[in-house]
Order: structure tokens, then C-alpha cells, then sequence
């Protein structure tokens, strides 16, 4: 994308209060369906209430799952030569050909769940600088990569499940973590890709020496973004945008793709109400992370791979929630005694 054409950080910024709202009506009629449906009220649970939320966000009824998209991006970080991760830096453009031979975990779960898997390679030749010594991008940097993210939505999905790719990125989202959220380098900082205690310790000094160069992170999000983010990141924030203006709903992956949204959130708490988080990632910041975002994950499988592999697994369970939703009879229609002894649950209808 030639450099005029891509918004600035403050345009981008500016959309946050104009994003569309949920179809209250969608969210209605399907709430009425499933309350008419042949089980008693409710006893389906987050099934239900997912039905409702794609509903909203999709602005159908009922919602469609036929085209769910998993967007996979991938970023190299100059803090990965910090010793932060237990795998070298060549690692991500590895597995992005990985990606593309078919071969890693997220390529099973697509296929899986019979999803379009698309890898978005950011400028991997450039890794972002190292923010232990001043930003790890640029104004310019930060924004085309956020409008590089905002490329993985087109009309027509159905679904948008994030992800991310890029040694050093756990590293990286605790210090986004800390410059949104605060408290210390120690609460956000975790094993990774399986660093040891010693590791642990060098993430956490990484973090704070990040926070500690660049004393304008922790005064807006998106200054943290440009800061103490990565490229790949940043495109997780531009897809996100890009998705709600799209009326698709979206699925986060673990911790390093929900400190990344969570960069909206902090701009305006709205900003995340069409995505939902997959899973409570292994990676102990995560948790902090959730409660800061006031986000209930779906499952907790203690799984800490990222590449979108948890949101790839949340197809499935929402395929089956919309059969259910679509293929249920009601009570009328089954004959079925309501809680008042009729066809029918009571006062349903009305
Ligand atoms: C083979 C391999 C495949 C991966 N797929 C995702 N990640 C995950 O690990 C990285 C973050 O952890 P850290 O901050 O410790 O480097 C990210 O690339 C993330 O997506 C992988 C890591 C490896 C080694
Ligand atoms: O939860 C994640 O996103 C995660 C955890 C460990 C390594 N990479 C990603």
C-alpha cells in the first residue's frame, strides 16, 4: 500500500467512536427462538447466548457460519535477540513457510473446522527495534501495519478468528499489558514458548527497561502500540477495527492476541463488544488480562501455542451452537408439553 493512501495513527484513532453497534433486533429474535426451542429455558447456556452474540454482530438472523476466516499474523520483534524466548528469531519466518506447507497446528484446525486459513506476513525482514532502547516502530511503521491488518477482512465472512506469529511476542504484550493496564513487569511476564525462571526474570527486566525508554507508552494505547507492540500486533488491532466496521464478529486467540485488541478496549471499552476471547491461555498474564478486559474465555484447554489455535477450535462448538439453533424444533412444533402442561412453553410467545 503506497504510504499516502494508509491512515495516520490519530485517523485510525478517530473511527473508535463512530463503530457500529449491535442489531438489537438480530439479538432479539434470536433470544426468542431459542427460548421457544424444544429443551428447558436456557439449559443450553454460552450455546445460547453465542447464538445471540453472532446474531448481533452479524446483524442476521439467524446467523450464518459457512465462511469463518482464521487470519494468522506473523511479526519478527528486535527484542527476540533478547534472549526473552526459548526459540531463536528465524523461528517465525520458519513457520510461516510452515504455515504455508500445510504443517503446523493451526492448518489441522482449519481444516478441522473447515475454516480459510490466510498468513499474513508482515515485513519480516525488518524486525521491529529492540524497545528497550526507544520505540519499536515509527508513526508510519505502527500505521501501515494496523492497515495491513485491516486487509484480512472482506466482505462475505462470516467470522474472523485472530492470531499471531513472532518470537519475542509474549514479551512484547506483557510490556503492552503494562503500559495499558500498570502494576509491575513481574505480573504480566510468563514461560512463553517455555523460557525457564531465569528467563522469566530476563522478560520481566525486558519489560520494565521497555517501559522505562519510552515514558509516552503508558499515556494512550496507541502510543503503547507504537512503543512496546510489534508489527504483527498492531494488524490484530487494524483487523479488529476492520471486522466491526464489517459487521464480522471475531474470535481472540490466547495472550499475546488479546493484548494486542486489548489496545482498542483501552481506547473505548466498546471497541471490543463484537470480538469474544477463545480461551484462557496457559500464559499466567492472561488471566490479569481477561479481568482487565472484563472477557470470560470459552474454554480452558491449558493450551499456550498462539498461531490462532485456540480461536481455530471455537468454530466447531460455534457450528454446532447455530444447529442447534436452526435445526431444533420448538415446542409447538414437537408437541411437546410446555412448563405449563400446553404445547408450548408459557408466556413464551409474548
Ligand atoms: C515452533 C513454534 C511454533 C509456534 N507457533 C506459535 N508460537 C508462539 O510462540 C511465540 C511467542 O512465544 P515467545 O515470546 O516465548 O517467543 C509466538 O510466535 C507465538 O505465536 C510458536 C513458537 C514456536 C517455537
Ligand atoms: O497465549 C498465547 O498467545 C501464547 C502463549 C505462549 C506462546 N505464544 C503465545
Amino acid at each position: 500500500m503506497a504510504a499516502d493512501d494508509t491512515p495516520t495513527l490519530d485517523e485510525i484513532r478517530r473511527v473508535l467512536p463512530e463503530l457500529p453497534g449491535p442489531d438489537l433486533e438480530a439479538a432479539t429474535a434470536a433470544v426468542q427462538r431459542e427460548s421457544n426451542l424444544l429443551k428447558p429455558r436456557g439449559s443450553l447456556g454460552r450455546l445460547e447466548t453465542l447464538v445471540e452474540w453472532l446474531a448481533a454482530w452479524q446483524g442476521r438472523t439467524p446467523p450464518e457460519l459457512t465462511h469463518p476466516r482464521i487470519a494468522v499474523f506473523a511479526g519478527a520483534h528486535g527484542v527476540a535477540s533478547l534472549g526473552v524466548s526459548a526459540y531463536p528469531p528465524a523461528v517465525t519466518g520458519q513457520m510461516v513457510q510452515a504455515f504455508v506447507n500445510d504443517q503446523a497446528a493451526v492448518n489441522q484446525l482449519a481444516k478441522a473446522a473447515d475454516a480459510d486459513l490466510r498468513v499474513y506476513e508482515m515485513d519480516l525482514e525488518h524486525p521491529t527495534s529492540d524497545f528497550t532502547l526507544g520505540p519499536a516502530m515509527g508513526e508510519a511503521e505502527c500505521a501501515r501495519a494496523v492497515a495491513y491488518g485491516m486487509m484480512a477482512v472482506e466482505p462475505g465472512l462470516h467470522l474472523l478468528c485472530l492470531g499471531e506469529m513472532g518470537i519475542g511476542n509474549t514479551t512484547s504484550a506483557s510490556a503492552l499489558c503494562l503500559a495499558l493496564f500498570g502494576g509491575n513487569a513481574e505480573d504480566w511476564v510468563g514461560p512463553g514458548t517455555g523460557v525457564d525462571a531465569e528467563g522469566i526474570r530476563r522478560k520481566a527486566a525486558v519489560v520494565a527497561a521497555g517501559l522505562a525508554a519510552n515514558p509516552t507508552a503508558a499515556t494512550d494505547p496507541f502510543e503503547a502500540l507504537r512503543c512496546v507492540g510489534g508489527q504483527e500486533l498492531a494488524a490484530i488491532v487494524g483487523a479488529v477495527i476492520a471486522a466491526r466496521l464489517a459487521r464480522v464478529p471475531v474470535v481472540l486467540d490466547g495472550f499475546a492476541c488479546t493484548a494486542a485488541a486489548a489496545v482498542l478496549y483501552k481506547a473505548d471499552p466498546k471497541a471490543l463488544d463484537h470480538c469474544i476471547v477463545a480461551h484462557r491461555s496457559a500464559e499466567p498474564g492472561h488471566t490479569r488480562l481477561l479481568q482487565a478486559i472484563g472477557k470470560q474465555p470459552l474454554f480452558e484447554f491449558g493450551m499456550r501455542l498462539g498461531e490462532a489455535s485456540g480461536a481455530a477450535l471455537t468454530i466447531p462448538v460455534l457450528k454446532a451452537a447455530l444447529a442447534c439453533h436452526t435445526g431444533m424444533a420448538t415446542f409447538a412444533e414437537a408437541g411437546v408439553s410446555g412448563p405449563d402442561g400446553k404445547a408450548g412453553p408459557a408466556g413464551s410467545v409474548h
